[in-house]
Parts: structure tokens; C-alpha cells; sequence
């Protein structure tokens, strides 16, 4: 019988979870789902991999709201859908991989101290992702674990895209640099860009990841050159809770003169801006969207202008653009984001076809007009299958390590 791969992708405000079964040439997908609105109304959903709608509850309003407790639904759920199916692997997304991580690895006790370690980095993301790590390696002790970056995929920018302009050997010395994340998501994209334009696979492409977190980058032939996030992801674009970019001077003046503490400024930061901050009623873009207090419409406005801004200015870095693609939550799904986005671009020849953006398909499409001088696509992402490929290529390279060792004599 075939070996099953769970994947686990905690972001900041869900846990997302996906089962797939050992396949040729690729995992195939059983089941998908997550517990989302973790700390505001935890909500599970499971589907099959035909999208039929398996399970769809609110988790207890009384009972704890945490990543543990979504996690532990969720496992719950698997195990009366997988009938004593042997997993081979588990795979996590990993938010940040520092200075030291820049491809996927086998989970061992020391990699989770090194992860821990860079927990200040990733407030937001980095204790539930290591969390999962420690409940499965305690419930699941056979199984493999491996975990897969977010900033993987930028490695390798050119240095200028990486820098700040601090005293250089100081950063050097730091590694304070801008890492970029939402990786695997790029790369998910950068893999089927061939498949969808071709002109700009070879060429040049920003993507824009629109999720409750959200980032932008652009692609040189699918390589990553630039992001707008860096040394953690709280720079670039506003997001559910977080500013995106802030002078660093308001940051000093919030501790010099208002005497706030690092925890303060850390949760004003991440937790407490972005739309959240700006509108005043939700982080969520569909409650922007129905509301019609002119806040939300302000957080949707300075949401969409800086969109704009980003992708020109990446625009420039690419030196052109020929294709520009939305992904996650919001790029996936809203169509009003997308509509007013593109309308800022009309000047760099963007050309959005009003309709084919109205509708809606879990497939990539395209949504711009024939004449549109910028390709602009909707695809969906899927970072859990750039997970499940990663977390089996990993356990197989592990495995033929072993076996090309020569036994002692
Ligand atoms: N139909 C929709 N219209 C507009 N926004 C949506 C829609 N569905 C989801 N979203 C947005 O997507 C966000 C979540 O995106 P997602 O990529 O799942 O986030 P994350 O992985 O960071 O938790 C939500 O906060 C919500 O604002
Ligand atoms: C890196 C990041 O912001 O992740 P998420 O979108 O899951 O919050
Ligand atoms: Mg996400």
C-alpha cells in the first residue's frame, strides 16, 4: 500500500494541512484542510481532493484557542480517515531559516534548537511552527520530520537586493539582511509558469502572495532576484495585522519618548496594525469589503496603493514586466483587490478584462485583455505540494546517504 505524506503549513493565523499519498511523478493530494481564525473563531474544514466538503465545524467557542489545540483536531480527524496508513514523512512549513538554512532538512534535536534560535526573528510564525514539530515528534516518534523554508527560495538575490545600507561588515557579521519569505509559494509559481506563459517564464514576472501575510517578488526566469520582505516579514506591503514598512526613526521614537518596551512595540508592530490597525474592525479582507465604514475603506485603499508602488518598483529592478501573477487568500479571491491594483498600473500597460477577473475557478487563468501589455494571471498557490515534494526528495536523499556509507571494516 502506498506511504502517505502529511504536510503542515502554520502560518500566522491558520494551520493548514494536506495528505497526500506517495505518487509518479508527484505526491497525489487525499485530503486538504485547515483550522483558520485561530485566535478569533476557530474554524475546521477538510475536503476531499475533488474539493467534495468532508467536514466543516466550528471548533468549541469555550475550549483554547491555539495553534496546539488546532493542530490536535486536526490530527484527530486524520486518523479516522487514514485507517492505519503508514506515513513516510511529515513536512513542515518553516518561516525563517536564518543565515543557516537554505534547503530543506531532516528534523533532529539539534536542528529544533537552531530553530528555536531564530524564533526572535519570526515572532509571529516561528513558535507555531516548532510547535507541531514537538507534538508530532512526541505522538509519532517513527516518522520522519522535515522542515522547508520561506527563504529558501531568495537565497540566492543579487547582493544589492539583499543589503541594507548599514556598515557592511556590521550586517556581515549579524547576518542582518533582507531573507525575503513566502518562498515556497514563489516557487510553487516559478514551476508552473513555464506551463502558463512561457514569454514570461523566460522573462520577467512579479508575483504578488496577498494572503493575512503578504509579499511581493519578482522573478528573473523564475529565479528569485528581489522581495519586498527582509530581514523578518513585517517590511513591505501592509498585511492583516502587520505595518509592512515603517521609518525605523518612528520605531526609536516610540521607545525614547513614549517608553514603550520591545514586547509593546513587537505587538503594536505585528499584531495590532496593517489593516487591522488602519480600519479599526478586522484584519480580514472579506469584512473590509462589507463594511461601509470609511476605515475599511482606507485600509483597503493604502493596501491596494502599496501593491501598486511594489510592483513598480520591482518593475524596475526586473528593468520591465511581462507578466503579472496574484496569489493566496486575497490575490486568489478578490477580485476588487485585483480590479483597483491593476487599475494603478494602467500606465506600465497593464490592461485588466473586468470580466474574466469576476470570475472565479480554482484553475490559473489569465485576466487581462488581449492587447494588455502585461499578462496578468491569477494562480492559485500551493505551497503544500512544494512541501510534500521537498519532505520526500529529503527523506530519499537521507536514505541513499546511508546506504553509499561504507560499513567500518
Ligand atoms: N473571498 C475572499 N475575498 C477576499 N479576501 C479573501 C477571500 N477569501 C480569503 N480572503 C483573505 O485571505 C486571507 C487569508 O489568506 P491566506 O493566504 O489563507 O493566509 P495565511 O496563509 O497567511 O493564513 C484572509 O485574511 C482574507 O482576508
Ligand atoms: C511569511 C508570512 O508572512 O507568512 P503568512 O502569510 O503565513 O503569515
Ligand atoms: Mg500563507
Amino acid at each position: 500500500m502506498k506511504q502517505l505524506i502529511l504536510v503542515i503549513n502554520a502560518g500566522s493565523s491558520s494551520i493548514k494541512f494536506s495528505l497526500f499519498e506517495q505518487g509518479e511523478p508527484d505526491p497525489v493530494l487525499l485530503y486538504k484542510g485547515q483550522v483558520e481564525g485561530i485566535y478569533v473563531e476557530p474554524y475546521f474544514t477538510a475536503k476531499s481532493a475533488d474539493g467534495d466538503k468532508l467536514a466543516a465545524e466550528n471548533l468549541p467557542a469555550d475550549g483554547p484557542k491555539s495553534h496546539d489545540q488546532a493542530l490536535r483536531h486536526i490530527l484527530k480527524w486524520l486518523e479516522n480517515h487514514t485507517a492505519g496508513r503508514k506515513l513516510a514523512v511529515i513536512g513542515h512549513r518553516v518561516v525563517h531559516g536564518g543565515r543557516r538554512f537554505s534547503r530543506p532538512e531532516l528534523v533532529t534535536h539539534e536542528i529544533i534548537s537552531e530553530l528555536e534560535a531564530l524564533v526572535p526573528l519570526a515572532p509571529l510564525h516561528a513558535p507555531h511552527n516548532i510547535t507541531p514539530i514537538r507534538i508530532l515528534a512526541e505522538l509519532l516518534p517513527g516518522v520522519p520530520q522535515v522542515v522547508c523554508f520561506d527563504t529558501a527560495f531568495h537565497a540566492n538575490q543579487p547582493e544589492i537586493n539583499q543589503l541594507y545600507a548599514l556598515p557592511y561588515d556590521f550586517s556581515q557579521r549579524e547576518g542582518i539582511r533582507r531573507y525575503g519569505f513566502h518562498g515556497l509559494s514563489y516557487e510553487y509559481i516559478a514551476a508552473v509558469l513555464p506551463e502558463i506563459d512561457a514569454r514570461a517564464a523566460a522573462g520577467r514576472t512579479v508575483v504578488a502572495h496577498l494572503g493575512n501575510g503578504a509579499s511581493m517578488a519578482a522573478l528573473s526566469a523564475c529565479h528569485g532576484v528581489a522581495s519586498t520582505m527582509g530581514f523578518t516579514a513585517l517590511e513591505g506591503l501592509p498585511m492583516g495585522t502587520r505595518t509592512g514598512s515603517i521609518d525605523a526613526g518612528v520605531v526609536l521614537h516610540l521607545m525614547n519618548h513614549l517608553h514603550m518596551d520591545a514586547k509593546g512595540i513587537e505587538d503594536l508592530l505585528y499584531k495590532k496594525s496593517g489593516l487591522l490597525g488602519l480600519s479599526g474592525i478586522s484584519s480580514d479582507m472579506r469584512e473590509l469589503h462589507a463594511s461601509d465604514d470609511p476605515r475599511a475603506k482606507l485600509a483597503v485603499d493604502y493596501f491596494v496603493s502599496k501593491i501598486a508602488r511594489e510592483a513598480a518598483s520591482l518593475a524596475v529592478t526586473l528593468q520591465g514586466i511581462d507578466a503579472l501573477v496574484f496569489t493566496a487568500g486575497i490575490g486568489e479571491n478578490d477580485d476588487i483587490v485585483r480590479r483597483d491594483v491593476c487599475r494603478q498600473l494602467g500606465w506600465l500597460g497593464v490592461e485588466l478584462d473586468e470580466s474574466l477577473n469576476a470570475q472565479r475557478s480554482g484553475q490559473p487563468r489569465l485576466i487581462s485583455t488581449p492587447q494588455s501589455q502585461v499578462a496578468v494571471y491569477v494562480v492559485p498557490t500551493n505551497e503544500e505540494l512544494m512541501i510534500a515534494r521537498h519532505s520526500l526528495g529529503c527523506v530519499d536523499e537521507t536514505a541513499s546517504q546511508y546506504a553509499a556509507t561504507p560499513t567500518p571494516a
